[in-house]
């Protein structure tokens, strides 16, 4: 068994490619990459202590389709004593009054399920009017948005990888 299972959903491509430039960095023997298009069972998620758990907002401040159709069955699963960390894609222009809702979405389940939050980010370097993935001032994981700063995309990433790794002491 891995020690990070990373759970992504993506439409076009961009969220997982973010979820092996994460295991490249981390190491394929550390993270393991499930696409929630492959996943049947949310159950799936309960084989890991350690989990990524990622998702781009479509539809105007919505989970990915392959998320929201598991979205429900969440309320199955009993994250406490699991360690989550957060990321997503996402529009800050196009959708700034919603970038980034996805991740606040399942972070807020997550949570309340009983799932310890790491991974925190700052916003210094967006700009944006609202978003469901903020708490305390920060984003709740990390926040990439490849449509409008891809040239921050590598560095944001590899700050990151660097932070959730002694967060989840691999
Ligand atoms: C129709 C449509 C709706 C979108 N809605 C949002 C949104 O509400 N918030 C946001 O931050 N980004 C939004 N986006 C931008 C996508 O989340 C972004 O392009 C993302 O990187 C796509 O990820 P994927 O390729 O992994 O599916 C939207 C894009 C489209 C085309």
């Amino acid at each position: 068994m891995s020690k990070i299972g990373l759970f992504f959903g993506s439409t076009t491509g961009k969220t997982e490619a973010i979820a092996e430039m994460i295991q490249e960095m981390l190491g394929e023997d550390v993270v393991t990459l499930h696409n929630m298009a492959d996943v049947e069972d949310v159950s799936e998620l309960d084989a890991y202590e350690n989990l990524i758990v990622a998702s781009p907002t479509w539809n105007i401040g919505d989970l990915q389709d392959d998320w929201e159709a598991l979205y429900d069955d969440l309320d199955n699963l009993d994250f406490s004593g699991k360690t989550v960390a957060y990321f997503g894609t996402g529009d800050q222009i196009g959708y700034s009054e919603n970038f980034m809702d996805a991740v606040g979405i399942l972070e807020e389940k997550i949570s309340e399920k009983g799932g310890k939050t790491i991974g925190c980010w700052s916003v210094e370097g967006y700009d944006f009017e609202e978003s469901k993935a903020l708490k305390n001032g920060k984003f709740v994981g990390l926040a990439i948005d490849d449509d409008n700063q891809s040239e921050l995309t590598e560095e944001r990433v590899s700050a990151w990888v660097s932070q959730i790794k002694s967060e989840f002491g691999v």
